[in-house]
Parts: structure tokens; C-alpha cells; sequence
């Protein structure tokens, strides 16, 4: 390889980095709870960040977005360098991130239709005010496989219907990046199953990157390309399920006991 070659090789794989997360600290007072975290996360990759309550997995994902400003370190999503984006810029930036978080909260008081149809009049100005909004909310609902509950209050949905319509609203955005946190929490081990699936799905059709932040062994096992164990602050390992399922290391064995 020439000299040129290696240039356009290594622009290629920045190209690539849809997160890329170099040498992140973060404390509350005495609190340290990231202490040198580095992650990326590769275009079209579904990868797992796992840590034991408390590690600072939340904390992570709120400095992705620009909720929390890092002491130090260098965060940049969807090639954006987060600390020089203005209130404007970041909620560019988010339009083009879905979210699926706990409790994957639906407005009660809005019909299912109402609730995906949110973000798309929140980010008015990527859509255009007059667009026609039920095309992408049938879409989105289809994906999820409810396109009959689309006149719904959430109250007459179960809890695996809510979550899967909050997965609709993740992506009603076409977003280039998805960030769930804990996206099968509360669910029993069959609903958790087609939330994965449906993850998966999502993942093949549209090209979607996404970072999920799990406890759940099984999803990460499914769902992820790569995985990064948080541990004390740092990234403590990474590779894929396979990879660190044969680690000896006892840290890391510790996250795939039952
Ligand atoms: N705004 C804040 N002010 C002070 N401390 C905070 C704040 N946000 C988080 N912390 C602390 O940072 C640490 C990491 O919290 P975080 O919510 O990121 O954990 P987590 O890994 O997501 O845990 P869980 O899996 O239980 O959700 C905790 O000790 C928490 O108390």
C-alpha cells in the first residue's frame, strides 16, 4: 500500500466511527465514575456495553447526547466533536439519533399514533410542517408488527406492545443511530426475545448503528457484533460475546454467570 493509499485507507475508517469515545473521565465530587473510558462504535455495528449497576453506563449515554459535559476527554457521535455543538446543533444531532430507553415511556394521554407522530413535529424542520405524517407512522409501526394499534391509548396496550411501540417511535426519525438502554428490562424471557428480534430486524433493513447498554446476557449474545465491559471506570474489555465468553479473566466471566 502507498503512501496515498494508506491516507484514503485511514479517512475510510474515520468514516467508519459513528462513536468514537477517547480517554472519558467523569466525576461527581468524590464520586469517580468514569476514569479513562474509550469505546467506537463502526458504522452498521450493534454493539453492547455492559457494566454492573452503578458503573456509569447512563452517565455514558447522557455525555453522548451533550446532557453531561465530561471533565475530560474527547466524545464525538455521528462525526460531531460534542463539546463545540451549540443548543441548536445538538438537537440536530439528536434528530438523528433514536432513543429507546427504561421504562420506554409513551404519553399517556396520546394515541399511538399521536405518540409516534411526537418526535416527527418536534424535529418539524428536517419533515417540513405540512408533511403528511401517517406514511412514516404506518411504516414505523409495521416494522414492530402493530399497525392495528394505531388508534390506541397505551393503557389498552401490554407491556410488550408499549415497548414495541416505543421502538417505533426510535426509529419513526430514520435515524442513523439508535441508543437503547436496557431495551428488554421488565420483560419476560419470550417478549425480550421479539424486542431482540425486532432489534435485529431494524438493524438489517435500514443500516442502523446502534449502542445497547444491557444487564441482560441473552440480548447481548443475539443482538451485538462487539461487545465493551465497563468495569471501574474504564473499558476494562471488548470482543465479541464469543470472545469474552472464553476470557479466563474472572472480571470478565463474572458478567456471563447466571
Ligand atoms: N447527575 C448526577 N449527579 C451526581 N451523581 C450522579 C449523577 N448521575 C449519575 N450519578 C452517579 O454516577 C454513578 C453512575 O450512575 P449511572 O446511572 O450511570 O449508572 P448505571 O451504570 O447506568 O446503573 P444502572 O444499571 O443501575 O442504571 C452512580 O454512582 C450515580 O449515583
Amino acid at each position: 500500500m502507498n503512501e496515498d493509499q494508506g491516507q484514503i485507507r485511514a479517512k475510510d475508517e474515520l468514516g467508519n466511527q459513528v462513536i468514537k469515545i477517547q480517554d472519558l473521565h467523569i466525576s461527581f465530587g468524590d464520586n469517580h465514575v468514569l476514569k479513562g473510558f474509550n469505546m467506537v462504535l463502526k458504522k452498521g455495528e450493534n454493539l453492547v456495553v455492559m457494566g454492573k449497576s452503578g458503573s456509569g453506563k447512563s452517565v455514558l449515554i447522557k455525555c453522548m447526547v451533550g446532557l453531561i459535559t465530561p471533565d475530560q476527554g474527547h466524545v464525538e457521535v455521528l462525526g460531531k466533536d460534542i463539546s463545540t455543538l451549540d443548543q441548536h446543533a445538538l438537537d440536530e444531532l439528536r434528530s438523528n439519533i433514536g432513543f429507546l430507553f427504561q421504562g420506554s415511556a409513551l404519553y399517556d394521554s396520546m394515541t399511538v399514533r399521536e405518540n409516534l407522530e411526537f418526535p416527527m413535529r418536534r424535529h418539524r424542520n428536517r419533515f417540513g410542517a405540512d408533511k403528511d405524517t401517517l406514511p412514516y407512522v404506518m411504516e414505523a409501526l409495521e416494522n414492530v408488527g402493530l399497525a392495528h394499534t394505531l388508534d390506541l391509548m397505551p393503557a389498552e396496550l401490554s407491556g410488550g406492545m408499549k415497548r414495541r411501540v416505543a421502538l417505533a417511535r426510535a426509529i419513526i426519525l430514520r435515524p442513523k443511530l439508535i441508543m437503547y438502554d436496557e431495551p428488554t428490562s421488565g420483560l419476560d424471557p419470550i417478549t425480550a426475545k421479539e424486542i431482540i428480534e425486532l432489534m435485529r430486524n431494524i438493524q438489517k433493513k435500514y443500516g442502523t448503528s446502534a449502542l445497547i447498554i444491557t444487564h441482560d446476557v441473552d440480548c447481548a449474545r443475539v443482538v451485538s457484533e462487539r461487545m465493551v465491559l465497563l468495569v471501574d471506570g474504564i473499558n476494562y474489555a471488548e470482543g465479541t460475546y464469543g470472545e469474552l465468553l472464553a476470557s479466563s479473566d474472572p472480571m470478565v466471566n463474572a458478567f456471563f454467570k447466571k
